[in-house]
């Protein structure tokens, strides 16, 4: 692997989806550079999230590339990525409700090494697993919350929990959707502070709404404006982007 390939972990070219004759991405290139935050931008209905789709391979594009890590991953399925360490974080369905976090994290992991039935019967086996799970509920900021059911969390601690099953499966590419949409203050500030720790050795992208929390994080931005790629840089570069001005600052400032 050369090194311009090594440097980005994440790279699509002409990147395009159609829906019956609507176009909700549009030739879009995008590079993540490895060991990056990487924010995806834009006003409503720009195609972030159809992007996000395409870049986790929970849809088709209809034309362009999807390279990974030197690779070409346009064609694999989900599962496929993902076991090659690209991981998307779910909302918050993806934990079970009537568990408690530790039984959610222990479930996450015991997917992970995709062990037998009679691998978890082993009570050493087990408790080395728990403590893998205590480890990562603390990481996310759940230490206190171990026993607790996952639907006796509130919104934000649901969605550090997901993020402590996402990170079960130790990803160096973490994409996250929206990690703080529909969040109270308080818990924004516990999932950036939570962002920036997840971020040491790996690389991070991830489409977010808050833009205060994409200039607190993020390295690079990509702006989108109906499905193109309106702008890209440092939060600096975009925020003075008159076209992104007005396309999304604009109106999010009107
Ligand atoms: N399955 C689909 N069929 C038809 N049109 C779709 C489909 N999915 C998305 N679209 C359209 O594509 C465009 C982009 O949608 P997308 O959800 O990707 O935007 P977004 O930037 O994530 O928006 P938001 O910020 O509102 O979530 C929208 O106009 C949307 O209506």
């Amino acid at each position: 692997m050369n090194n311009a390939v090594a440097d980005t972990v994440l790279e699509t070219s002409g990147l395009t989806k159609r829906f019956s004759g609507f176009t909700a991405v549009d030739n879009v290139s995008l590079k993540v550079k490895t060991g990056s935050i990487h924010a995806l931008i834009g006003p409503n209905g720009a195609g972030k999230t159809t992007c996000f789709n395409l870049l986790t391979k929970f849809m088709q594009p209809s034309a362009g590339k999807i390279i990974y890590r030197g690779d070409d991953i346009t064609y694999l399925k989900p599962a496929d990525v993902a076991r090659r360490g690209l991981v998307r974080s779910f909302q918050i369905s993806a934990v079970f409700g009537h568990m408690t976090a530790l039984e959610n994290v222990r479930i996450a992991l015991q997917r992970e090494r995709g062990a037998s039935f009679d691998f978890w019967r082993s009570d050493r086996n087990l408790q080395r697993f728990d403590d893998r799970a205590c480890a990562l509920l603390e990481d996310v900021g759940l230490g206190a919350f171990i026993h607790t059911k996952a639907a006796e969390l509130s919104y934000g601690r649901k969605r550090a929990l997901e993020i402590a099953t996402t990170l079960a499966l130790d990803p160096p590419l973490l994409l996250l959707d929206e990690p703080t949409a529909g969040m109270t203050e308080q818990d924004v500030e516990r999932i950036v502070d939570l962002i920036k720790r997840l971020r040491q050795g790996r690389t991070i992208l991830m489409v977010e709404h808050n833009l205060s929390v994409v200039a607190g994080l993020s390295d690079r931005i990509t702006v989108l404006m109906r499905g193109r790629v309106l702008a890209e840089g440092d939060y600096e570069t975009v925020s003075r982007d008159p076209a992104v001005i007005t396309a999304y600052l604009g109106q999010d400032h009107a």
